[in-house]
């Protein structure tokens, strides 16, 4: 079972080159799946299109096998945007309300408390989104995703610019998801993130899947997932 399946995506903005052209690969049930690619490989493209927010010119999208576009498809999915924009006017606690209230949850308080004490925001849950810092934006959208335990997260290099003691903390609460049976689809720059965390690596290139395999396979063939980038950038492959 696949928690996230694309098969034969496409898409192009107005007449220039396709941002992503037959792009497929699956997030298996209870899996962490990178996603890589350099600048304009289509990676955000890819994103909006799975949550909708552009429409697919060809090709399909399941989540958990339903339609991406569907109610409950839709109910089974968090994002967590590159960018850091949350609602300046809400204390945190009133974002977490309303974001689990789009899936018809409810916050568990005391949880919601203990994530931010982990998370080295103690007693900041109520205090207005405002007076955060780009990181401490960055971990509230990080810790809703993990108050909301959703089928499937997306990850937009939302990581980036947490510190270092975050970041460890985010690769264990990542991990639990897994352990759960839950899926996560990584998209970020920092190979030694990947290498640790992530069970399969998908490398996008110029809107094409260039590799799509097992974490360790692709470690084992060409040394490091790093090298593996660097390797194909620096060749006449592309
Ligand atoms: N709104 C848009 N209008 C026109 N072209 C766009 C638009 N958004 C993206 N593109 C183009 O589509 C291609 C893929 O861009 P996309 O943002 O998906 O890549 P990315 O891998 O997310 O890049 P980055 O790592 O820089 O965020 C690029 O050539 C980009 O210029």
């Amino acid at each position: 079972m696949n928690d996230l399946e694309i098969t034969g995506l496409t898409h192009s903005y107005g007449r220039d080159a396709r941002a992503l052209d037959g792009v497929g690969f699956a997030v298996p049930r209870g899996s962490i799946v990178g996603l890589l690619g350099p600048n304009g490989s289509g990676k955000s493209t890819l994103i909006k299109n799975v949550f909708d927010l552009l429409r697919p010119q060809a090709g399909t999208i399941t989540i958990d096998g339903s339609p991406h576009a569907a109610p409950d498809a839709k109910r089974k999915a968090v994002y967590l945007s590159s960018n850091d924009y949350l609602p300046e006017f809400l204390t945190a606690a009133e974002y977490a309300a309303m974001i689990a209230r789009f899936y018809g949850l409810e916050v568990d308080r005391e949880e919601a408390l203990e994530l931010f004490s982990r998370f080295g925001m103690d007693g900041r849950y109520d205090d207005l989104v405002e007076d955060y810092s780009h990181g401490m934006r960055k971990k509230t959208q990080l810790m809703v995703a993990l108050m909301v335990r959703r089928r499937l997260t997306v990850i937009d290099e939302t990581l980036n610019g947490v510190d270092l003691e975050a970041l460890h903390l985010a690769e264990k609460e990542l991990a639990g998801l897994r352990d759960e049976g839950l899926s996560v689809l990584l998209c970020t720059h920092d190979f030694p993130v990947l290498e640790r965390l992530a069970d399969e690596v998908v490398f996008l290139d110029r809107g094409r899947v260039v590799y799509n395999a097992p974490t360790a396979d692709l470690v084992a063939e060409h040394g490091s997932l790093e090298r593996m980038v660097y390797g194909y950038l620096e060749s006449g492959e592309r």
